[in-house]
């Protein structure tokens, strides 16, 4: 029966350690030296804005009669040498200014989070370019730079601001190319790629949120340097003469002419240029806190799960048609031609001394509907042989012979492209790790909607009913309480049935399912294992899952693939295997079984490792630890031959094994 546990009491979750979502800016409300800042830096906006329209005075209004005049009522700030009133001219000067700063800004965001992420997404060559270029343009001295351009383009404020953003760019670059390159990694942003999301869709989704704290850091101290710049500009009179119009620039050189006559003119203009640095500064200082905090704050954090489940119609139909598969009832297209056939699959890693083969020669069927467990102790080459039959071997690693047909189609061809149009669509994949295949910024639902929406041409509203759906189908108590959830708010099992519903997707054929329930407590684990059971029944999808847990494989399976360093061993119906195993490994595991023995026994090890694929004995793999080896048995190669209808082994004392039981 499948039971779904949930509780409404609050629990600790352990979350992952990337920054968690929510709404930041809310964290600003609490930060008041920050919230200060943005808020006089709005208002600075609204004033270069607005121009004249907010000023007490006319900025260029002459009044000879009170210049250099000092504060009062009249003129708050005083009065510049031609008696025009400071505190207007600063409020219009602050729009030359301000629209200098956002030109350098525009094009120093533009270049450094395009090319940052170019270079971080793509890697290899184009990643050496960009930084080449980065690192040639950081080198040119700036001054330099401005100097020639204002000797072309005299006078012209907006093409030095522009200059400025491109020659600081580069910073900016070597952040986000950084960020992209960690997020790059991630294990959900390696999960959307298998969903099939596209580049675009994953940089615009998983990548492009992430910058966000980074680069609003960089620009707001970026900012506050060409704040700095342009008025060194005016000040020089390079940029934004007099003749222009005010702008802080020429304010600040204006009252430098003026400092042995009027020391006061240089208190509001040169203050203005303080504050708003300072300004720019807090703010970024405050989005850096808000950001790490998050980042920290998400580890742990009590979270409260949906409300109480309730059994559902549902659940009780998957009952019914998991006792249906545990009598070897066939399914819809049981006997259907196998829907993946896999040949002499041979599988090489690169390492100093060469290529290694660490899977050599495997082969199975997968028919429609069936579950094929792969079996054997850590380090055997199961996950390897499983992520090969979607294209996303680790670390370089290569099919170097053999085929994988799917449904008639070669997925081991070297350029990869058919196994990239099938994956996520027709062939879907669950890891161990439910957590690291979500994004931890977005919503469960608007992952899902947006995984849908990349397999069936649907609307937006149609998606995220789909999305619901899906939820549903993977049993999850409340799938819109769910679908509004971050995945820190998870536990594990929820975490999982998310990543199967997302893996489902694409309407699969074929679900391979590396070690699903390992990271999962024993009650979770059950779940999960009948919810796939079910899942199977009622979607007809085959499932190859990968498993060194025999009661998993046998809860789940009906046939087996036993491997031992690299090779397949024993392939049968896993009820053969159990009762008449014909491989000296598969009885080992077997006999070393938990499940299989009797409280207070004690476990018969098998003796040693599984040894390393550049230590793999020459003949049978497993005869350095086997009870059962001879001299034959390292002559030469062992075939895996048939013993029986259906049960193939790859070992010479099949008879003393089978005269031993
Ligand atoms: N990225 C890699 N680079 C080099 N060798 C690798 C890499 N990934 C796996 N291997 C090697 O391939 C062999 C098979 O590893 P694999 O992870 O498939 O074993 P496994 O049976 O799935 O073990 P586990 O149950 O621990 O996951 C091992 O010897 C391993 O060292």
């Amino acid at each position: 029966m499948t039971a779904i546990i949930t509780s409404p009491e609050t629990v600790q979750e352990t979350g992952p350690a990337a920054p968690a979502p929510g709404r930041p800016w809310r964290g600003l409300l609490r930060q008041p030296l920050g919230l200060l800042s943005a808020g006089y830096l709005l208002l600075l906006v609204v004033v270069a804005a607005a121009g004249t329209l907010l000023t007490p005075r006319d900025p260029e209004a002459d009044d000879l009669a009170h210049t250099l005049s000092g504060p009062s009522g009249a003129h708050w700030l005083g009065t510049d040498r031609l008696g025009r009133d400071v505190f207007s001219r600063l409020m219009v000067g602050s729009r030359p200014t301000l629209l200098g700063v956002a030109e350098a800004v525009l094009v120093f965001v533009v270049l450094g989070v395009a090319l940052g992420m170019v270079a971080g997404f793509a890697g290899g060559r184009t990643d050496r370019l960009i930084a080449r270029l980065g690192d040639l343009v950081l080198a040119v001295p700036g001054i330099i730079a401005l100097l020639m351009v204002l000797a072309v383009f005299p006078d012209n404020n907006a093409a030095a601001m522009i200059a400025f953003g491109l020659i600081s760019s580069p910073s900016l670059l070597r952040v986000v190319r950084a960020v992209t390159m960690a997020v790059r990694n991630e294990l959900y942003v390696k999960a959307a790629r298998l969903s099939g999301l596209s580049t675009p869709a994953i940089l615009r989704r998983h990548i492009l949120p992430r910058l966000a704290g980074p680069v609003i850091v960089q620009v707001s101290l970026f900012a506050a340097s060409a704040v700095l710049a342009e008025t060194a500009l005016s000040f020089l009179g390079l940029a934004t003469p007099e003749t222009q119009g005010p702008s802080w620039g020429n304010m600040v050189g204006e009252a430098a002419s003026v400092i042995s006559v009027d020391p006061w003119l240089l208190v509001p203009t040169g203050g203005m240029l303080v504050v708003t640095v300072l300004a720019l500064g807090l703010l970024g200082d405050t989005v850096h806190d808000l950001t790490v905090g998050r980042a920290r704050g998400s580890a742990v954090r009590p979270v409260r799960r949906p409300r109480p489940a309730v059994r559902t119609a549902v659940a009780v139909a998957a009952a019914d048609v998991a006792a249906a598969v545990a009598d070897g009832a066939p399914t819809e297209q049981g006997a259907a031609a196998p829907l993946l056939s896999v040949r002499g699959l041979t599988i090489a890693f690169p390492s100093p001394e060469g290529e290694v083969t660490v899977v050599r020669g495997v082969g199975f069927d997968v028919a429609r509907g069936e579950c094929v467990g792969i079996v054997g102790e850590s380090g055997c080459g199961k996950t390897v042989t499983a992520r090969s039959l979607v294209g996303l071997l680790p670390g370089g690693g290569r099919v170097v012979a053999g085929s994988v047909a799917f449904d008639g189609r070669d997925l081991a061809d070297p350029a990869g492209r058919e196994v990239a149009r099938l994956r996520g669509s027709r062939i879907g994949l669950i890891s161990q790790e439910p957590m690291s295949g979500l994004d931890p910024s977005f919503r469960v639902g608007s992952q899902l909607a947006e995984v849908v929406r990349r397999h069936h041409r649907l609307t937006r509203r149609q998606s995220r009913a789909r999305a619901l759906e899906l939820l549903a189908l993977v049993e999850l108590p409340d799938p819109a309480s769910v679908a509004r959830s971050h995945p820190h708010e998870l536990s594990g099992g929820m975490a999982q049935r998310v990543s199967i519903a997302l893996a489902l997707a694409g309407e699969p054929d074929l679900l391979i399912a590396d070690e699903p329930t390992t990271a999962l407590d024993v009650t979770v684990q059950a779940e999960i294992l009948n919810l796939l059971r079910s899942l199977r029944v009622r979607t007809g999808m085959a499932v190859v899952l990968v498993t060194h847990d025999w009661g998993v494989l046998a809860d789940l399976c009906e046939r087996a693939v036993v491997m031992y360093a690299g090779e397949v061993v024993e392939q049968a119906p896993v009820s053969d295997l159990y009762h008449a195993p014909r491989h000296p490994y598969t009885l080992a595991l077997l006999a070393a079984n938990p499940h299989l023995a009797a409280v207070g026994q004690e476990l018969p090890a098998i003796p040693g490792t599984v040894p390393p694929p550049s230590a793999w004995p020459a003949g049978c793999h497993f005869q350095p630890r086997c009870g059962y080896a001879t001299e034959e048995c390292g002559a030469g190669a062992i075939p895996l031959v048939t013993v029986a209808g259906g049960h193939q082994a790859r070992c010479i004392h099949v008879d003393r094994l089978e005269a031993a039981r």
